[in-house]
């Protein structure tokens, strides 16, 4: 594998795997082997989510143990939350929303931000504040991809990862859009393969994934 850029930018998040894995995990102990397994199957880019009281152990345990892969931070909905992600070790944010302040804070710890959006207006801020590579959140509930084939006409420079009601038979509809960069997705990491450290389990999740490829409908 060629070795991630420093400092990261949002395209090279979005660019290095058709999936972005959305991690939740309840247990420190889980974070490395979880990350080493996806990693195995050729998912690098890892979104661990702030949910947890675990997380921010978790991102830290795989940014000093996992050199290969990149460690970030999803969730985001506060500049603490950027902060203290990037003490961490976080390479990169995702949030489900934006405000000019979490863009702030990101340029401030000289991280790579994926905003969430799921709004014409919502796109319009983040691009007066320079974000072009977009999470679209929750993206089958907020009008899929029809929506994105909608935007594309007003917002043909913008890039989107679609994220929330994606799984493997779906996303390469979403792949084929000549505007989606690559798709988020919890359907890699399933609580009961963490859980029972089915790390085999994962990695081939992760290997299918790497494998995906566009598919018009
Ligand atoms: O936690 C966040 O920051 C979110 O924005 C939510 C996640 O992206 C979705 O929950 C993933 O959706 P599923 O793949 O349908 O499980």
């Amino acid at each position: 594998m060629v070795r991630p850029p420093f400092p990261l930018t949002a395209a090279d998040v979005v660019d290095d795997a058709p999936v972005i894995p959305v991690i939740v995990l309840e247990e420190v102990a889980r974070a490395v082997p979880m990350a080493r397994a996806l990693v195995a199957g050729g998912i690098r880019m890892l979104e661990v989510t702030l949910r947890t009281p675990a997380a921010l152990e978790c991102i830290r345990a795989i940014a000093r143990e996992v050199p290969e892969a990149v460690v970030g931070a999803g969730t985001a909905r506060r500049s603490a939350d950027v902060q203290a992600a990037a003490r961490a070790g976080a390479r990169f944010i995702v949030s489900p929303g934006y405000h000019p302040e979490l863009g702030r804070a990101c340029r401030g710890e000289g991280l790579a931000l994926l905003p969430g959006v799921a709004t014409a207006s919502e796109i319009m801020a983040a691009g007066e504040d320079g974000f072009e590579v977009l999470k679209f959140f929750p993206a089958s509930a907020a009008g899929g991809a029809a929506l994105l084939q909608a935007w594309s006409g007003p917002f043909g420079d913008v890039r989107f990862c679609p994220t929330g009601g994606i799984h493997p038979g779906n996303a390469g509809q979403y792949l084929a859009l000549p505007n989606v960069a690559c798709v988020g997705g919890s359907w890699l990491t399933p609580a009961r393969a963490l859980a029972q450290g089915d790390w085999p389990a994962i990695e081939a999740l992760a290997r299918e994934a790497a494998a995906l490829r566009p598919q018009p409908r």
